[in-house]
């Protein structure tokens, strides 16, 4: 943490409920930062942050449990005023974890000084200042800021990063070899691409462009992590849980009844099957210690995405110990889904394999409010943004025994598809 807890801020929080103005989702991701935008957003409702009143950083193995005893103590420090009382009204910090201990990237948490939502109807602005600062003049206007017009459009190509597509196979074949001689399961490895962003580019039309073409995924920004999942790690909601476990994949159809066909194709495929249940099973063992009534549907669905159909499980529970979304992140992460099974052996196999660090790539990504409540999405489809310019992408694939080369590299090629349109 770059903050020691005796440096951790008394916040006053001050939310201000809107009348519907926002009803164009290009309204919300309008008023964020072009070149740092904090943004979160599915199905129309979202969170704009602007500003950045307080940063903490975290690393290594107790990045989780550090973040959320932070957390704590600020929410304790702070006084909030929060007459609406919807998700994400009241104090928040946007949140991005890397996916490991050894990751050289930094996890963060990120109270905005202003935060703009919308939700069920509800359209509120919040203001965040230290509880010692003076209220400043904006904060008697109770409107939103005004947006800056969008910049200009840019194109960023993607190729291949530290992995190529012969290194990838060559990749996959070795994970095969592995899950044959029984050393792992199940190992999830990805791959990444890599390009530039034109000085100055105005990264809303990233977003935007994301949030048009994937509205049931969530679409995010944090700290320069930008991407579209359609996985929910956990929901955490005034004790009602939910998560949505995805494993499994298979390209849309050209067509309507090929598409369907690749639907039954994948509903009925035991090496899809096999995956999946890995995923359900790793995110139900780490959920129960935490919450009773936990309910799984016995057969996945098929999750439709313009890219791709993917096999897909709704888990809820009740909250049953008290634990933040921070402390519940910190339980589920990694899931099958991102990293393998066993878990902590897949975790040695990534290490060894992966010539990259994923950085927040796979990661938790999302908010946690006052109450410790939160939405966060594992961090698929993304790219990072080192803040030089670079962008490194990131897309990976859940290898079994029966796992094909070819088709894990056409699956990651389609996993990329929403960052590499966006950015073109
Ligand atoms: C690891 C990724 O996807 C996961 C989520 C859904 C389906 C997956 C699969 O079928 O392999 C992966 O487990 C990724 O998009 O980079």
């Amino acid at each position: 943490m770059t903050v020691s807890d005796a440096g951790l801020p008394a916040l006053h929080v001050e939310t201000t409920p809107l009348p519907a103005q926002l009803d164009d989702l290009a309204q919300l991701v309008a008023l964020v930062d072009p070149r740092d935008p904090l943004f979160w957003q599915r199905r129309g409702d979202g969170l704009a942050g602007i500003g950045e009143l307080v940063r903490l950083e975290f690393h290594g193995p107790t990045r989780f449990s550090d973040a959320a005893a932070a957390w704590r103590e600020i929410v304790q420090r702070s006084t909030v005023l929060d007459p609406l009382g919807v998700p994400g009204s009241g104090l928040l910090a946007f949140g991005a974890f890397a996916f490991s201990a050894l990751s050289e990237q930094s996890s963060v948490l990120i109270v905005p000084e202003l935060i703009v939502g919308k939700r069920d109807g509800h359209c509120w602005v919040t203001r965040v200042r230290h509880a010692d600062a003076a209220a400043s003049a904006s904060d008697s206007t109770d409107g939103v800021p005004a947006a800056q017009p969008f910049g200009p459009e840019f194109s960023v190509t993607l190729s291949p990063g530290a992995l190529d597509h012969a290194g990838y196979l060559a990749l996959v074949e070795e994970a095969i070899s592995r899950i044959n001689r029984h050393e792992v399961g199940k190992v999830v490895l990805a791959r990444d691409l890599v390009g530039r962003l034109p000085e100055g580019a105005d990264l809303r039309r990233v977003l935007r462009e994301l949030a048009a073409g994937y509205p049931d995924c969530w679409t995010y920004a944090v700290d320069g992590l930008i991407g579209s999942s359609p996985e929910t790690l956990i929901r955490a909601h005034h004790g009602d849980l939910s998560a949505r476990v995805l494993a499994g994949t298979i390209s849309r159809g050209p067509d309507p009844a090929s598409d369907l066909a690749a639907a039954v194709a994948l509903a009925t495929s035991e090496k899809d099957n096999d995956e999946h249940e890995f995923a359900v099973q790793s995110l139900l063992v780490s959920l129960r210690p935490h919450a009773s009534h936990v309910a799984a549907d016995e057969v996945p669905f098929t999750l439709k995405l313009p890219n791709l159909w993917h096999l897909a499980t709704d888990i809820e529970g009740t909250l049953s110990d008290g634990s933040t979304s921070l402390d519940l992140i910190a339980a589920l992460h990694p899931t099958a889904a991102v990293a393998g099974t066993p878990t902590d052996v897949a975790l040695t196999v990534i290490d060894e394999l992966e010539p990259f660090d994923r950085g927040r790539y796979a990661g938790p990504v999302g908010w946690v409010d006052a109450a410790g409540d939160g939405e966060w999405a594992i961090a698929l489809r993304c790219a990072q943004l080192d803040g030089r310019g670079g962008i490194r992408a990131y897309a990976g694939c859940g290898i079994v025994a029966e796992s094909q080369p070819e088709q894990e590299l056409a699956e990651s090629r389609m996993k990329f598809r929403p960052m590499v349109e966006a950015l073109l």
